[in-house]
This record gives C-alpha cells, structure tokens and sequence, in this order.
C-alpha cells in the first residue's frame, strides 16, 4: 500500500490542505492519504488557542466524503512535542509493508534540518514537497545543509532528489494556493467570512464553537 502523510497543526484545516492532498495522491498514485493533526506542534506556538479535539474534528468533517482520505489520533495520544520522526516509527510498526510518503509544504521543507532527527526521516520516508505561494526555489539541493548534500542526486525532469539510502524527495509544483491557516484565524477575528477558503463543515464548526475570537453565533 502507498500511503501519503499529510501532519499539519490544522488549525484549521483549509481548501489548500485537501488539494495539495488531492494532487500527490494522484501525482504519486497513492492508495490512501493520512492526515494527522499534531497533538503538540514541535516549533508553533499558536496552536494551544486551539485543543487538539478541535482540530481533529475540523480535519474529520474536512475529510469527509473522499474515501481515499483518512484521519489519525495518533499525535493526541501521544504525551510532549508531535515529533514527526516519533509518529513515523509507529506507523512503520502498524504498517510495515506500506511505502510512506510524508506530504509538507515547501516552507516546512525549509526548515526541515530544524527537526527532530531530520536525518532519521530518510530512513523511515519519501517525502513530497508542495510548491508555496511566496516560497521560491530554483535549486532544492541548496536547502539541503551541505554537510549531506553529497548523499542525494537530483533529477532535474523528474524534479526528484535520490537520497543514497532509497528514499525520494519529490518536489510538486502544481496549484499555488495562497491560502494559510493564519489568514483564517485573522479574517474570522476580524469578523470576515472565510466561505471558499476552508470547507463549509469547517467554516460553520469554526462559527458555532466561537474559534479564533469570531463573534459568538447566536
Ligand atoms: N497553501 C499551501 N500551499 C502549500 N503547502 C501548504 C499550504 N498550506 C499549508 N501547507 C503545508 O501543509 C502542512 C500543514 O500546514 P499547517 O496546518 O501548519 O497550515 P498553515 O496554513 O501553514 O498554518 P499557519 O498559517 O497557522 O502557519 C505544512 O507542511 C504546510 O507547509
Ligand atoms: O519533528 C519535528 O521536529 C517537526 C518540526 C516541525 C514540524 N513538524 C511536522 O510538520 C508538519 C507541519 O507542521 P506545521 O507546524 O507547519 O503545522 C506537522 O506534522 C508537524 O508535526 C515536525
């Protein structure tokens, strides 16, 4: 089985998670994308706004309908920081047949010698790197620390880097959608509607529970 990741803090969940979802398990021919809320988010302080339940309820209702997409608990269940590297471990020992592919966005991906272990990742995934409005780059080996630049090659058609050990990082440049979690929080603060930018599901839960300072529905 070819499973896509996608961890993220959702906070909330918005219309560019599911399509960036949408396009690697297409891109990829993946059989499943899970989608997994961080419990603790290692390096975002916002989230504590937010609980967990929250978020993994807005995922649920986000996800719901498409039978390839999946949500997991499993970051919730876990006590501390939702270091990806612990999560990974876990899943390769419920699905040891399974080829991972850990989806993030490119501005994750620059900050990925910031993670716990990054290194570790190699070992336990592909990873796929969707294209950021904002976030250019012409060369991913260059955001690579160069002490481990050696051990990849990239294939520039396929926009793929080989690392030495098997696993792949493939880049994926196809709908730019400048649409973040933070711009919902600030228009729904701001007493704005978010309609187009997150699922309707989404939209009314953030409107019936209050989140993110919106005006209370009466
Ligand atoms: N519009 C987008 N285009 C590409 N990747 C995205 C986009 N939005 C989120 N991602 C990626 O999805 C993953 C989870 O994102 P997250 O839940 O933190 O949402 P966010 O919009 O980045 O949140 P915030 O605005 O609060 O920082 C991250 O790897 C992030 O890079
Ligand atoms: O493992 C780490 O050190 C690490 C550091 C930062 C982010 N991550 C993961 O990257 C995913 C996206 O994170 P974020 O903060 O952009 O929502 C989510 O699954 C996080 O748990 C993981």
């Amino acid at each position: 089985m070819k499973t896509g990741i996608l961890g993220g803090t959702f906070n909330p969940p918005h219309l560019a998670h599911l399509r960036i979802a949408e396009e690697v398990l297409e891109a990829c021919a993946l059989d499943q994308v899970l989608f997994i809320p961080a419990g603790a988010p290692p390096h975002k302080a916002t989230a504590d706004d937010v609980p967990f339940a929250h978020r993994l309820e807005m995922v649920r209702l986000a996800i719901a309908g498409n039978p390839a997409f999946a949500v997991s608990n499993i970051e919730g269940l876990r006590p501390g920081k939702s270091y990806s590297v612990h999560t990974l471990d876990i899943l390769r020992g419920e699905r040891p047949d399974d080829d991972f592919y850990f989806i993030i966005g490119m501005d994750s991906f620059r900050d990925l010698p910031l993670w716990k272990d990054y290194r570790r990742l190699f070992e336990l995934t592909n990873l796929v790197v969707a294209a950021r409005p904002g976030v250019a780059v012409t060369d991913p080996l260059t955001l690579l620390p160069v002490a481990i630049r050696n051990e990849f090659c990239y294939d520039v058609p396929s926009k793929t880097l080989h690392h030495c050990g098997g696993c792949r990082i493939i880049f994926l440049e196809e709908t730019f959608l400048d649409i973040s979690s933070t711009r919902i929080r600030r228009l729904t603060a701001a007493g704005r509607s978010v309609r187009y930018l997150v699922p309707e599901a989404v939209a009314d839960y953030i409107a019936i529970h209050s989140l993110y300072g919106g005006p209370e529905r009466s």
